[in-house]
């Protein structure tokens, strides 16, 4: 369930001593938002204690406190809300919990009993515990589990462990979000060498559908402003949409590849009365500069572009990640509509609102936090698109399974990739909704990366000191595939991940030709550039890796011989 933008991100639920208010703060401090407990907010209204409110007006009357003070924190907290362990049993609070992301700590009675001893005074269990609390359980579990939407059992665990999988399964895919009934979730380019193909459009046996074989998708993100990624063909009439009426100037901001479509959408938003002008910036990593930034407020200036105005960016990720920063920060932040062209922009960079330029200090460093409008991801792009871009992006597709969606590994194995490689597959399509999906479901609990975002990042430190240390010479998606083998292998020499995972990493991103080796012999140059990586604390490295297919975790300052392992395994 995702968030629908009000009311809390996450609900727990459980009886007393599941550990509902500890795991809740570790799960609010990373996402960056506030823990409320009902019997905080009951006792704040009341005046009194809970045990007070029991002795002196009863369990009757309390409920009816609790039940109000539940409506209230519904509709106004936006955090994280742990509920008192009988306030389910309300009617009232039963039907007001429907949509809601619910989540069950589960726990036995052995555990539970500890920990209240250890914690202090709950009225319903005074006198024999573990059978007032096996009483209580029975006539508590069934409503438990029909008003969560998932369960996570804490019995013996610790409590970041249980906090680990409460974020999880904020990311898991609908179809496998726990049922309440189920066990908790487990837990939640190359250079351009002679050997490698000519860069050239995907295969021609395989066009694009010319008709839509298929109603567009829309997949929303939630937050603040909730916006919808729109995943289908023909979507340009989308685009006027999400200029929306106000913007009566909008810039298209497109690179050479892109001038034709660019032209197409200028003339649609000038015949709907906008005065719409196109801006050509240069290809893919080179636009990612403050120039090219500087060269876009210039017009912007020129054409007296106000706050109600509007930029499209028309491209791969690098063109979303450059206009979008100017989209940020031109008059402190304009409407931004994303168009992306490539499959990596559509899975990934178009979604989220990171917008961004490299330095020479490193990549992405200078940057804003800028969603869009809205994200149009026509699949016809696809079928001008070089193979070999096709290719990187799936690399970030399969960074969404690794992370959260296994199924998207399962439909690369089924056929060794063929199909999605080939632009216009049903294949394709399903793994650009995935992966959009699970974008979307993180960046919609932790738009600011105030921690589950990181998981995004899996990957991500070794390749983008590849892509610097390679001069931005290299598609990002190839390095994400190689940084994915070294977090595997960093994994393993941690004792996190164990070799039939590290190799199911090989053989998933080989069957797509996607390359899972650096052999170039720089690691004093990789090592520099990954001391730049944002994750970075103090001067501790911190990789995302893996314990299990969709369970990431974060690994902190690795030990330099585990650093070197993973090296000496990806030097190829
Ligand atoms: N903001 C984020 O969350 C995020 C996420 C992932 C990646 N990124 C960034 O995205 C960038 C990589 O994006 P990319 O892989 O899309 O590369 P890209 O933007 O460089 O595009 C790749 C190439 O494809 C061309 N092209 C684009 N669409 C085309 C089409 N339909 N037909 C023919 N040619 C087309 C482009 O001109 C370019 O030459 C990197 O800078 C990376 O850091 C950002
Ligand atoms: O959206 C995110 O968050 C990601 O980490 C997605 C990455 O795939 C993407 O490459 C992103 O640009 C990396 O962000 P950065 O903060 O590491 O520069």
């Amino acid at each position: 369930m995702a968030h629908s933008g009000t009311g809390p991100r996450l609900i727990l639920v459980g009886p007393p001593g599941a550990g509902k208010t500890t795991v809740g703060e570790l799960v609010a401090a990373t996402l960056g938002v506030p823990l409320c407990d009902s019997d905080a907010e009951v006792e704040r209204l009341a005046g009194t204690t809970v045990p007070e409110i029991f002795r002196t007006r009863g369990e009757s009357e309390f409920r009816v406190l609790e039940h109000d003070a539940v409506t209230r924190l519904l509709s106004e907290h936006d955090g994280v809300l742990a509920l008192g362990g009988g306030a389910v049993l309300h009617p009232g609070t039963q039907a007001a919990l429907a949509g809601h992301h619910v989540v069950f700590l589960d726990v036995d009675a052995d555990h539970a009993v500890a920990r209240v001893a250890r914690s202090g005074a709950r009225p319903l269990l005074e006198g024999d515990p573990a059978a007032r609390f096996e009483a209580l359980m029975t006539a508590r579990r069934p409503v438990y589990e029909r008003v969560a939407t998932a369960r996570v059992g804490t019995g013996g665990r610790t409590a970041e462990d249980v906090a680990a999988d409460v974020l999880r399964t904020l990311v898991a895919p609908a179809s496998s979000a726990a049922p309440a009934t189920s066990p908790a979730p487990a837990a939640p380019q190359a250079p351009a060498s002679s050997a490698e193909p000519a860069p050239g459009p995907a295969p021609a046996s395989a066009p694009a559908p010319t008709a839509p074989a298929a109603p567009a998708t829309r997949i929303t993100v939630t937050g603040a402003a909730p916006y919808d990624v729109v995943v289908g063909h023909g979507l340009d009439g989308e685009v006027l949409d999400l200029v929306g009426p106000d913007a009566s100037r909008v810039l298209l901001v497109h690179p050479a590849a892109l001038a034709g479509r660019a032209e197409a959408l200028r003339a649609e938003l000038a015949a709907a009365g906008r005065t719409a002008l196109t801006h050509e910036v240069p290809d893919a990593e080179s636009a990612k500069t403050l120039d090219v930034v500087a060269g876009c407020w210039d017009l912007l200036g020129e054409r007296r572009f106000g706050r109600d105005d509007a930029v499209v960016a028309l491209g791969g990720g690098a063109t979303t990640d450059m206009a979008g920063f100017v989209a940020a920060t031109w008059l402190r932040g304009i409407r931004l509509v994303n168009v992306p062209t490539t499959l990596l922009g559509m899975v990934d960079a178009a979604v989220g609102g990171k917008t961004g330029i490299n330095t020479a200090a490193g990549k992405n460093l200078v940057g804003s936090f800028h969603p869009p409008a809205g994200v149009v991801c026509d699949l016809d792009s696809l079928g001008t698109l070089p193979a070999v871009d096709l290719r990187a992006g799936l690399a970030e597709v399969v960074k969404c399974g690794f992370i959260a969606d296994e199924e998207i590994l399962r439909l690369v194995e089924a056929d060794g990739g063929a199909a999605a490689l080939r632009p216009g597959s049903p294949v394709l399509r399903e793994l650009v909704e995935r992966a959009v999906a699970v974008k979307a479901r993180v960046v919609g609990a932790d738009l600011r990366e105030a921690g589950l975002r990181e998981i995004l990042n899996y990957g991500h430190t070794f390749a983008h000191a590849i892509e610097r240390t390679e001069g931005y010479t290299w598609r990002h998606g190839d390095a994400v595939a190689v940084g994915m083998v070294f977090a595997a292998e960093l994994a393993r020499a941690a004792g996190h991940l164990d070799e039939t995972d590290v190799r199911r990493h090989r053989g998933v991103l080989e069957a797509l030709g996607l390359p899972t080796a650096y052999g170039e012999d720089r690691w004093p140059d990789l090592l520099d550039a990954m001391a730049s990586d944002k994750k970075v604390r103090g001067s501790t490295l911190r990789f995302v890796v893996l314990d299990a297919v969709g369970r990431p975790t974060i690994l902190r300052g690795p030990a330099p011989e585990q650093l070197e392992a993973a090296w000496a395994a990806v030097r190829g």
